[in-house]
C-alpha cells in the first residue's frame, strides 16, 4: 500500500504572536516542502492523529485515544468551526481492524475537536473539509497517561488495518514537540476550574476569548524571557526526530511520562501523535524521512517541527 507520514507542530499562537520574519520564512519554507510532498504523494485518505485541549474531551470520560466516525471543530483561536470531511466508511473499517488486533479503541460517532485537528488541515490542505480524513484523538495533555508503548501499538494497529484498505494513506501527526503552555491541570485546580475540566460545559464567547487571551499573553511573556514555563528543549526534540528518522520507534517505549514532562514540559506528551503516525507508516513497511525541519519558537510556545516520510 502506498503510505506516507507528515508531522507538523501546531500552535494556536501562529498569526497572533509571530517570531522574527527570518524565523517565519524558514517555517513557511518547511511547510511548503510538506505541501509539495503531499501533492506529489496525492493521498486519498488522511489518518490525522492529534491531541485535544479540553474542548472535546473532559475528565468525565477521558480515553487515552479515540477514533472518530464523524467530527466537528469548535473553531478555537480563529481556526475554522464546523464538520470535518470524515470518511466514515474508512473510519469504521479502521476501528474494526484495530479492535480485531486487540487494542481497546474508543470510538466516537460525533467527536468534538479543536485547533489540534483544524490547524494542520487548514495549513496543509486549505480547510477542514478538503480531504477524506479519519481523526484519531491521542491524549497528550490530561494526566494520568499510560505508557508510550501503547501509543506505538495503536499506531501499528491502525497502520496494519489501513494496509487492508487499498488506499493511498497519509498518516498526519499534529502536536509537540517540547513545550509547556498554560493548559490547565486537574490536580490542585480550584473547584470552578476542576468542574470545567471534568464536565466540559461549552464556554461563552466571552469566556473563550478571555482564555485564549491568557494563552496569547503567556506566549508574549515567554518570548520576552519569562521563566515560568519549562524551557523548550531542542536536544530532546532532536533526539525524538532522530529516532523517528532512523525508524527506532521501540526506543520510545522506555520514555516515561514523568521524565518527558520534566525534560520537555507538560504538553510534550503531544509527541504521542508523532509516534503513532510513524508507527502506522512503519507498519506498512520500511520508510525514509524525506525532509526534516526544527526550530525552537518561544513566541509560539513550541519546539516546532515539520517532517515528511514515505514508504520505500
Ligand atoms: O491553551 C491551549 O488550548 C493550547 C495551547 C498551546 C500553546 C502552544 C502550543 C500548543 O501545542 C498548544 O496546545
Ligand atoms: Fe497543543
Amino acid at each position: 500500500m502506498p503510505a506516507a507520514a507528515v508531522g507538523l507542530s501546531h500552535s494556536p499562537l501562529i498569526g497572533k504572536n509571530d517570531p522574527e520574519p527570518e524565523v517565519l520564512a524558514r517555517v513557511d519554507e518547511a511547510v511548503e516542502t510538506a505541501k509539495t510532498f503531499i501533492r506529489a504523494f496525492d493521498p486519498d485518505l488522511v489518518v490525522l492523529y492529534a491531541p485535544d485541549h479540553y474542548n472535546g474531551f473532559f475528565y468525565k470520560e477521558m480515553p487515552p485515544f479515540c477514533l472518530a466516525t464523524e467530527a466537528h471543530a469548535v473553531g478555537d483561536f480563529g481556526t475554522a468551526a464546523g464538520p470535518l470531511s470524515v470518511d466514515t466508511a474508512a473510519a469504521k473499517a479502521l476501528a474494526q481492524g484495530v479492535l480485531d488486533r486487540g487494542i481497546d479503541l474508543t470510538v466516537s460517532a460525533r467527536m468534538t475537536v479543536d485547533h489540534g485537528f483544524a490547524q494542520p488541515l487548514e495549513v496543509l490542505f486549505g480547510g477542514i473539509d478538503r480531504v477524506p480524513v479519519v481523526p484519531v484523538f491521542v491524549n497528550g495533555v490530561a494526566t494520568p497517561l499510560g505508557p508510550v508503548s501503547r501509543i506505538r501499538a495503536l499506531g501499528t494497529a491502525i497502520g496494519e488495518a489501513a494496509a487492508a484498505l487499498d488506499r493511498r494513506v497519509l498518516f498526519l501527526a499534529s502536536g509537540g514537540l517540547s513545550h509547556d503552555p498554560p493548559v490547565p491541570v486537574l490536580d490542585g485546580a480550584p473547584p470552578r476550574v476542576a468542574d470545567a475540566l471534568i464536565e466540559g460545559r461549552p464556554p461563552t464567547p466571552e469566556q473563550r476569548a478571555k482564555g485564549e487571551q491568557r494563552v496569547v499573553q503567556a506566549g508574549r511573556d515567554y518570548a520576552a524571557g519569562s521563566t515560568a514555563m519549562i524551557p523548550i528543549n531542542p536536544a530532546w526534540d532532536n533526539r525524538l526526530l532522530d529516532h523517528l528518522e532512523r525508524g527506532e520507534l521501540a526506543e520510545f517505549d522506555s520514555w516515561t511520562v514523568d521524565g518527558m514532562a520534566e525534560e520537555a514540559g507538560g504538553s510534550a506528551h503531544e509527541v504521542r501523535a508523532w509516534i503513532a503516525a510513524f508507527a502506522s507508516l512503519a507498519a506498512t513497511g520500511p520508510y525514509d524521512m524525506t525532509s526534516r525541519f526544527y526550530e525552537a519558537i518561544p513566541a509560539w510556545i513550541a519546539g516546532f517541527a515539520v517532517a515528511t516520510a514515505e514508504g520505500r
